[in-house]
């Protein structure tokens, strides 16, 4: 039986139905011990009221409200309420990065909009999953909690944050409803689960890739789904990802279309659709098996990885190609998609990696085929709480081809790199 983690009621209590239509909700003030409605809400009924103003919109999240793939799985409304959730925070992403991105150097270096960004998106997603998937309780670990915006001096943050989820939530349409700045605060802090083996846990990072975000480059909203400690579902919201491969632009985008969703469902395979709502396509990974055809990611940032490791393994391997650097956990839906063969992670020593790091983009990777371990060829274990405990140094991901060889060379660089005289 899945143990449950109960949900905060003020969220509940604070987000309150609007009894008039759209276009905007009614703020209502926080009323702490309002009895629960029915807060799960018919999501085609307010769909009809603004059609038009939804076909204009890219990113919609009720664009992701068609049948799901993964229709018979045990987990498909589940998956139909990631997929929602990922691409409404995708959505309020991609409206302060663009700001970011247009506003002068000096506001690059403030860290407010990646900030709003991070907590508006853990936001929407808590309030997505509860209004579509739970009946009353609801287990989230995710990155963000509110402890910075509760001090003195944090108001006029929160109040950023609270425009922004509304307006975004108006704008979309889909959830007729608007949260006070308690609800705001509590919604942040229903990711504070500590997860674990048993029971039914949300993975979330709400903003993958925060240095890619500011620069204007890769990130994703990153949602997985664990049950009795395995990853289930996972989905991977890219909105700076090319529909096509990337491996030709280096992590960079070109004019071509971006926007990218990927998902995947424990049994089911792995899927892509654009963010606003392209039908789901199913993918895999390459099946090249000689590694001197084979490319290889690893993180953008140099201090997310240790790059003479990874050099060492792509020479013991023969690769000929460059790296292709990329932010975030756009990585593994790459490597899913077959953009490229290889993902290569070796942070530096006494690095702990977050469950919500890897979560969402390793059933993205195994559903479509590939392998993902840990450096000794475990597979990851995410029922230990927040963090992936027992990890052997690194973590790597392919084709099954091309697995044997590729922990060989890992084996061999890791034993060279351990020998090596270390510097003074
Ligand atoms: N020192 C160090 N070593 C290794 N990894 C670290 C380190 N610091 C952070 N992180 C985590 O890396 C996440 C970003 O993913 P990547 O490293 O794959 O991408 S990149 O750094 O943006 O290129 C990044 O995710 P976000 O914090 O969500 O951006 C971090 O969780
Ligand atoms: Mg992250």
């Amino acid at each position: 039986m899945a143990a449950r983690v109960g949900l905060s009621h003020a969220l509940l209590a604070s987000s309150s139905l609007a009894r008039n239509p759209p276009p905007r909700a009614r703020l209502l003030p926080y009323p702490t011990l309002l009895p629960l409605p029915t807060y799960r809400r018919s999501v085609s009924a307010s769909a009809s009221a603004l059609p038009s103003l939804r076909r204009r919109r890219p990113f919609a999240a009720r664009a992701m409200s068609q049948p799901p793939e993964a229709a018979g799985s045990p987990y498909a409304a589940e998956l139909a309420a990631a997929k929602k959730a990922v691409a409404l925070a995708a959505r309020l992403c991609q409206t302060v990065q663009q700001e970011l991105v247009q506003s002068d150097v000096q506001s690059k270096a403030d860290k407010t909009p990646v900030t709003v960004a991070d907590y508006g998106s853990q936001i929407l997603v808590s309030l997505v999953l509860n209004m579509e998937v739970t009946s009353g309780s609801f287990s989230m670990v995710a990155e963000e909690d509110s402890e910075d915006l509760r001090k003195e001096g944090a108001e006029e943050i929160l109040e950023h944050i609270t425009d922004l989820v509304n307006e975004t939530l108006a704008e979309d349409g889909s959830f007729n409803i608007s949260l006070s700045q308690e609800g705001i605060l509590s919604a942040i802090d229903s990711g504070k689960s500590e997860g674990g083996p048993s029971g039914r846990h949300w993975v979330l990072d709400p903003i993958d890739g925060t240095k890619g975000f500011v620069r204007g480059g890769q990130y994703a909203i990153a949602l997985a789904l664990l049950d009795e400690g395995k990853v289930v579902l996972g989905v991977l919201g890219c909105p700076n990802l090319p529909l096509t491969s990337i491996c030709n632009l280096n992590g960079n985008s070109s004019g071509d279309q971006t926007g990218v969703l990927f998902s995947a469902t424990i049994g089911c395979g792995a899927e892509v659709q654009s963010l606003d709502g392209s039908p789901p396509q199913k993918i895999s990974v390459c099946s090249i098996d000689n590694p001197v055809n084979a490319s290889f990611f690893e993180s953008y940032e140099g201090a997310h990885n240790m790059r003479d490791v990874t050099g060492s393994i792509a020479e013991k391997l023969g690769v000929q190609a460059p790296p292709v650097r990329i932010d975030s956990q756009a990585k593994y839906g790459a490597l899913a998609r077959g953009d490229g063969a290889i993902y290569l992670r070796f942070p530096h020593k006494g690095y702990k990696e977050k469950i919500w790091d890897h979560a969402a983009g390793s059933i993205v990777v195994t559903e479509a085929g590939g392998i993902v371990t840990d450096a000794s060829g475990k597979d990851l274990d995410f029922s230990k709480g927040r963090c992936l405990d027992d990890l052997d140094t690194g973590i790597v991901a392919t084709n099954k081809q091309l697995m044997p060889s590729l922990l060989k060379a890992v084996q061999e660089a890791i034993k060279e790199k351990n020998q090596a005289p270390s510097p003074l």
